[in-house]
């Protein structure tokens, strides 16, 4: 797994890990409170509404107990005396009481008098309904005088569906002012239920209300109808309840707009905007840690990967704005300086000869190998000289192995020296024995450089007492010096060369050593 994957799955998680979380709150905490509180205010909005429509009825039926409980009605149900209604029911008292009507009505519910009256408009109307004969279930609006024996069986209210509209009304036994007497017949009260009606119900429920009547026969038994609560229905902005009139028909359908017009949603802006600010908070996390850690990190991978692949060590380039980061880079940059020296150390120790500090074997064959690819390609003439000391076992016998060294020392710094002089190269190749190259050369100089060598041993003078040849250090040497022509023709190689100098070597050392023996090919 890559870091950014790692870190892009991380923030993944992390998202929605908080967006379950912020959104869990608001469901499970929050729309639950906010849902409780809408669902309070809007109970409390509708038991408004019903005390301010009780209230109105308070008011009416009080009205109607006052001319229910008096002497002088209950005296006019016994004469019927004109002067009476005369006197009591005229236009004023319907406008002051604030009433549309009065109807008495004996026990046998004949209407002994009725009187409707808009008191808004100030005329009289026509109002059959309230004919009790022929409408036997109007009825319903008065309460029965025979079985009236408490006060609450007395009086009656409610609502009635009439042709002029719908009507409150409030109806009571008459009786004495004393309470006494037999029943007699009721007084009814009613009132048109009229815009003013319901706009005062809005005023005091803090709702915004209108009614439609409901056409007489119409069934809604869908629709609630009015009570001071919410019945097992969700919160909205707006709902319907319905008043039914005395016979439990529909009479009005009211229409409530509740004070709160918005509902709270799971979703809601606030959520929406913290949920987007996380987001976005989230992809700026992602972006600086992608920018500042994640991209320096593939970058020095990156670098160290190549490095590896060409085997080519080098410091990391880039730099960082962090600290931690920047000792990474540093140390690693240490690092990488400390292997380099190790590693030109190591090679400089596996390339060079302990004991003479000059090129080892494997160094040699190695350059060898590419000097003589080079001469190949630019057909350059190549000589290669193979040289042994003469009598080195008597010489390591006679002045003990470190005396040996010693000399080996001597003659491979003379060596180096003539090798250098002569841009050529040189090397322990083995023992008592070393290998030095020549390019570019003729066969004079060639054949001068190796005697050269053999004079420069000499000069050494090394004392040799073991040796049959001189008192002194010789060497024996075994040369060969490839043409142009020879490289050109690509038909000897850089081993047949050596064999050909170890030959020239033994030659050089059965004729009587301190010798060289030269062959050109
Ligand atoms: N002191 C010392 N002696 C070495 C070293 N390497 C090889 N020798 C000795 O060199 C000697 C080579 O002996 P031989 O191969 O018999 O040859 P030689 O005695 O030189 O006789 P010719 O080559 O025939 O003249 C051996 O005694 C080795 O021990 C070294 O690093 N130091």
């Amino acid at each position: 797994m890559t870091l950014r994957f790692f870190v892009i799955i991380g923030t993944l998680i992390l998202m929605c890990f908080v967006t379950s979380l912020l959104v869990g709150y608001r469901y499970f905490f929050s729309l639950p409170t906010i849902n409780t509180s809408i669902e309070d205010y809007q109970n409390r909005e509708l038991l408004s509404l019903k005390i301010a429509l009780d209230k109105e009825f308070i008011f009416l039926e009080t009205l109607n107990y006052d001319y229910a409980v008096w002497d002088d009605t209950y005296n006019y149900m016994a004469d019927f005396d004109a002067e009476y209604v005369d006197s009591n029911f005229v236009g004023d008292t319907f406008y002051s009481l604030k009433i549309d009507g009065v109807f008495i009505y004996d026990v046998n519910f004949n209407m002994v008098y009725g009187q409707a009256y808009d008191y808004m408009k100030h005329t009289e109307f026509d109002a059959p309904d309230l004919d009790l004969q022929v409408n036997k279930l109007n009825r319903a609006i008065i309460p029965n005088p025979k079985a009236a024996n408490d006060d609450n069986s007395l009086s009656h209210s409610g609502f009635l569906q009439t042709a002029g509209g719908p009507v409150m009304f409030a109806s009571h036994v008459i009786k004495r002012t004393d309470k006494t007497g037999e029943p007699v017949g009721s007084i009814v009260f009613i009132k048109k239920v009229r815009p003013s009606l319901i706009k005062s119900l809005a005023e005091i429920a803090q709702v915004e209300l209108s009614y439609t009547q409901i056409a007489h026969g119409s069934s809604l038994n869908d629709i609630a109808t009015l009570k001071g609560s919410l019945q097992e229905e969700d919160i909205a902005t707006q709902r319907k309840r319905v008043i039914l009139d005395v016979n439990g028909k529909p009479l009005l359908a009211l229409n409530i707009k509740h004070h709160h017009q918005t509902l709270p949603v799971l979703f809601d802006h606030y959520l929406k905007l913290i949920l987007l600010m996380f987001f976005v908070m989230s992809l700026l996390g992602f972006y600086i840690v992608n920018r500042y850690f994640i991209e320096p990190l593939i970058s020095g991978a990156s670098a160290i990967n190549s490095m590896l692949v060409k085997n080519d060590l080098q410091p990391l380039r880039f730099t960082n704005q962090f600290l931690e980061m920047r000792v990474l880079i540093s140390g690693f940059n240490a690092l990488i300086k400390q292997v380099k020296e190790q590693n030109s150390k190591l090679e400089k120790i596996s390339k060079i000869d302990g004991l003479t500090q000059i090129y080892n074997r494997r160094a040699f064959d190695e350059i060898i190998a590419a000097q003589w690819e080079q001469a190949q390609q630019q057909q350059n003439a190549f000589g290669v000289i193979l040289l042994d000391v003469d009598h080195f076992k008597n010489y390591n016998d006679f002045y003990g192995h470190q005396g040996g060294d010693n000399a080996l020392q001597l003659l491979a710094g003379k060596l180096q020296k003539m090798a250098k002089q002569n841009t050529g190269t040189v090397a322990r190749y083995g023992g008592e024995e070393f290998i030095l190259f020549f390019k570019e050369l003729s066969y004079e100089e060639f054949v001068n450089i190796s005697q050269q060598l053999l004079l420069a041993v000499r000069e050494l003078n090394l004392p040799h007492e073991a040796s049959p040849v001189r008192k002194y250090l010789t060497i024996s040497a075994g040369c060969v010096f490839a043409t142009k022509e020879t490289l050109s023709g690509n038909n000897v190689s850089i081993q047949s060369l050596i064999k050909e100098a170890d030959i020239m070597l033994y030659e050089a050392k059965n004729s009587g050593r301190d010798k060289t023996s030269i062959k050109s090919i």
